[in-house]
């Protein structure tokens, strides 16, 4: 049997369908040479002849969304946060299909199936099925064929640009999803090889996404990493499962017009290194079964997201920052309960996993059809569908990975998993770039201030003025006030006098534009700088607090005293640090701020800040006043989101699974913190030294438990409890500690939301444990 022959393109022709059915046909893996061969070995999905067939590939490009650069218009949705739209309006979901490695084929039956097979299959009653992708990778394609030509590279440059992205696998059970995304099982169990051809998609676009940042040295950026997993309903936060794993709550948040998980504990990721951590520990943690189909078969459904703030400096002096994120997700695969043989535990969770995975399928089979797309999405129907609802169809970039078995006995499956393939390819998104409201606003005030540049010189144009625009727009603009005129005798001007005067006002009037925007930028600059004192304080007080912890644990060292907050009052002004927000946003809105100085011992109130009267007269013609509260307003909200302050002293707002944050609470998304650690630890994950690495020990416990601290490998779902009996015993104070360095063996976290240092046998006990921490901490931090 011939198919067609239509050359690859992205965007395959739509041929009829040979068996009535109006489905999308086309070659499955784009070269319809070949479909219908069977390649002697078994597997009846075979290899074409593109020039990458070599590798098993068959790529045609994903769509690339073309940018219209920074100028375009910002339109304002309904919650004020306000979006560029300088993407094309909409693009498909890229749909990617790869095969898995034949050596996992079930040699039992290998024999050559020929497409009448599929007639055996419920609801397939032609001989030819045929699909279009963007690309498909075939059973020799390695794992960096997969990261070079599936479109990821391409989905983390967006992401680096400011869009939503996601990328997910699906697939039926054993077909290499988490494969695909992670790597073979194993791993990440114990230190895991950074050079293993093994690793996939996330290890190879976490080392992509560094590479971007790196060519991006202008651009300041933070990262935030998060992992998750929604094990029979429930999500878990895979960073900070707890010993009890507490499920999470997820919430629709108003602002963002979005759900969300509250209380997910997100890590700030520096360094590669970060990421990675965050990887490995998320791995560790996931729920893994066992069933007659895959050995290691994950039991949830993981989302990883990693989210991308930029902070770019435009070049008339605004500074743009952008929210862009990467979600990884391994969907759990479907599964025949008969087949699996699943019973017991494993049932239940094939049976949530089959559940939510129907309710994405419900999504995506609407969203893909034109007529129900304006209609009723059940996304509330499951956790999945509800954190995957803004990937689906909203505001981001997609792309699906389908993972299909070549087995013949999974042929059901595989066209199961290539029609849910095909119709999530028909979806469509509409990509954009969220930014925040008052850079936006700045951006928009400075293209007024450009649109009435260019209305003076049409104007002066108009009136044949003779004017050197390089002369009023230089870096230095003379002021020149125009002569006063009797009114009376402007009646009396001629011609070129008249000309005369509106060129001399017209002068003046750019030069005061040029020096209004040269005011805000230095102003602008002045915003970021105390942002950035702001953040460098919160972290030198994360790292007091945790010197401080220590000490107050060590029997050595008096505890540092604790100063109340009339003490802090007491003090000299500039002993104490105060928010300079408060005081800014005070007086730039010509009030008397806050704050106080104690002079004489009597509190004096500061003069208020005032800008001079000729420039506030120039901001208030052009109503900038208005747009300076607005300002102030989101530098006073962005502040108080990081840290609230009373009486001279930072009180957290953040926390972590309403440890230090407050337990449901509707309005706040993630609730971003570091994780706890030790000193030195710039990210709070880990920075790893590879021979020594300081340890704590409890004196008083017996040997059992110091092996368990030091020596045992531990794991998260064996060793728990035991961990944290050990480390709450060291958390409670009151016994006598140690501390000195030993070999890092393992690291992991424990249920108090610690991290867990394993060491092998100790080299040597310190005599001074705070001495040794400092020391480490310093030599850590270079
Ligand atoms: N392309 C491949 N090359 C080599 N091994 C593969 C490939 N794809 C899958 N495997 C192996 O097949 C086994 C099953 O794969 P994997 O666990 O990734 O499947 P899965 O789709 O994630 O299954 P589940 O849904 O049950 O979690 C693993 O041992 C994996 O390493």
């Amino acid at each position: 049997m011939k198919a067609g022959t239509k050359p690859v393109t992205k965007k395959a022709p739509k041929l009829a369908a040979k068996n009535g059915s109006n489905q999308n046909i086309n070659n499955i893996n784009n070269n319809s040479n070949n479909v219908n061969h069977s390649n002697g070995n078994g597997n009846y999905l075979s290899s074409g002849s593109s020039s990458d067939s070599r590798r098993g590939i068959s790529p045609s490009p994903p769509s690339v969304p073309r940018s219209r650069g920074s100028d375009d218009s910002f339109p304002e949705n309904s919650n004020g946060s306000v979006y560029t739209d300088s993407i094309v309006p909409e693009d498909n979901i890229n749909v990617t299909v790869r095969i898995r490695h034949k050596r996992y084929f079930d040699m039992n039956l290998n024999i050559n199936i020929d497409l009448e097979g599929l007639n055996s299959v419920p609801g397939c009653t032609g001989n030819t099925k045929l699909f279009s992708f963007n690309v498909v990778f075939e059973p020799g394609a390695t794992q960096e064929d997969i990261f070079q030509f599936s479109g990821i590279k391409r989905l983390i440059e967006m992401a680096v640009a400011g869009f939503s992205t996601t990328c997910f696998c699906y697939g039926q059970t054993g077909s290499g999803k988490t494969h695909t995304l992670t790597g073979p099982p194993g791993l990440f169990d114990r230190n895991p090889d950074p050079y293993s051809e093994n690793h996939g998609l996330v290890f190879r676009s976490f080392m992509h996404l560094f590479r971007q940042l790196q060519e991006r040295p202008e651009t300041h950026f933070v990262l935030k990493a998060s992992f998750l997993e929604i094990y029979n309903e429930k999500v878990i936060d895979l960073l900070n499962p707890g010993s009890s794993r507490k499920p999470l709550a997820v919430r629709w948040s108003k602002k963002t017009r979005g759900f969300f998980v509250e209380n997910l504990f997100t890590v700030d990721c520096e360094e590669l290194d970060d990421l990675l951590a965050v990887l490995e520990e998320g791995m560790r943690n996931r729920s893994v079964g066992s069933h007659s189909m895959n050995e290691h078969s994950s039991r949830s459904h993981t989302i990883l997201t990693v989210n991308i703030v930029s902070e770019t400096q435009m070049e008339n002096g605004v500074f743009i920052s952008k929210q862009g994120k990467i979600n990884f997700v391994d969907l759990a695969g479907s599964e025949m309960t008969k087949k699996t043989h699943s019973e017991g535990k494993t049932l239940e969770e094939a049976n949530n996993i089959n559940k939510s995975l129907m309710v994405l399928g419900y999504c995506i089979a609407s969203l893909s059809d034109s007529k129900k797309k304006g209609g009723h999405i059940p996304y509330r129907d499951s956790k999945l569908t509800k954190l995957l609802a803004d990937s689906l169809a909203g505001s981001g970039v997609t792309l699906m990975i389908a993972c299909i078995s070549p087995a013949k006995s999974n042929l059901t499956e595989t066209l199961n998993t290539l029609r849910y393939a095909a119709r999530a390819k028909k979806i469509r998104t509409k990509p954009i770039i969220v930014m925040d409201p008052r850079e936006a606003l700045i951006l928009s005030l400075k293209r007024e201030v450009s649109a009435l540049q260019n209305e003076n010189e049409h104007l002066r144009h108009a009136l044949h003025l003779a004017a050197d625009p390089n002369r009023l727009l230089g870096s230095k603009v003379e002021l020149r006030t125009p002569p006063n005129i009797d009114l009376e005798r402007v009646a009396e001007m001629d011609g070129a006098e008249l000309a005369e005067l509106v060129r001399h006002y017209a002068t003046e009037n750019e030069a005061l534009r040029h020096e209004n925007a040269e005011l805000f930028s230095t102003r602008e600059l002045l915003f970021r700088d105390q942002e950035l004192v702001c953040r460098e304080n919160e972290r030198l007080l994360k790292k007091l607090e945790d010197v401080n912890s220590v000490c107050c644990r060590s029997p050595i060292i008096p505890a540092r005293p604790n100063y109340s907050s009339d003490d802090v009052t007491l003090l000299s002004s500039s002993d104490v640090w105060t928010n300079p927000m408060n005081s800014t946003a005070g007086s730039l809105n010509g009030h008397a701020p806050k704050t106080k100085d104690k002079v004489d011992g009597r509190m004096s109130p500061k003069p208020p800040h005032r800008l001079p009267d000729s420039i506030q007269k120039e901001l208030d013609k052009l109503q900038i006043g208005k747009s300076l509260d607005g300002i102030n307003e989101s530098i006073k909200k962005r502040a108080s989101r990081k840290s609230t302050w009373e009486n001279g002293k930072a009180v957290k707002a953040t926390g972590v699974n309403g440890v230090n944050g407050k337990d449901g609470a509707h309005d706040d998304e993630h609730r971003s913190t570091r994780l706890p650690y030790l000193p030195g630890s710039k990210t709070g994950i880990r920075r790893v030294p590879s021979v020594d690495n300081i340890f704590v020990l409890d004196r008083n416990n017996s040997n059992q438990n110091r092996e368990r601290i030091f020596t045992s490998n531990y794991h998260p779902r064996t060793d728990r409890s035991l961990m944290s009996t050990s480390v709450d015993r060291l958390e409670g104070g009151g016994s006598g500690f140690a501390i000195g360095s030993a070999p890092l063996r393992h690291r992991s976290y424990n249920s108090l939301n610690n991290i867990e240092y394993n060491y092998d046998a100790p080299k040597k006990l310190s005599r001074d444990p705070f001495g040794s921490l400092i020391s480490l901490s310093e030599e850590d931090d270079r």
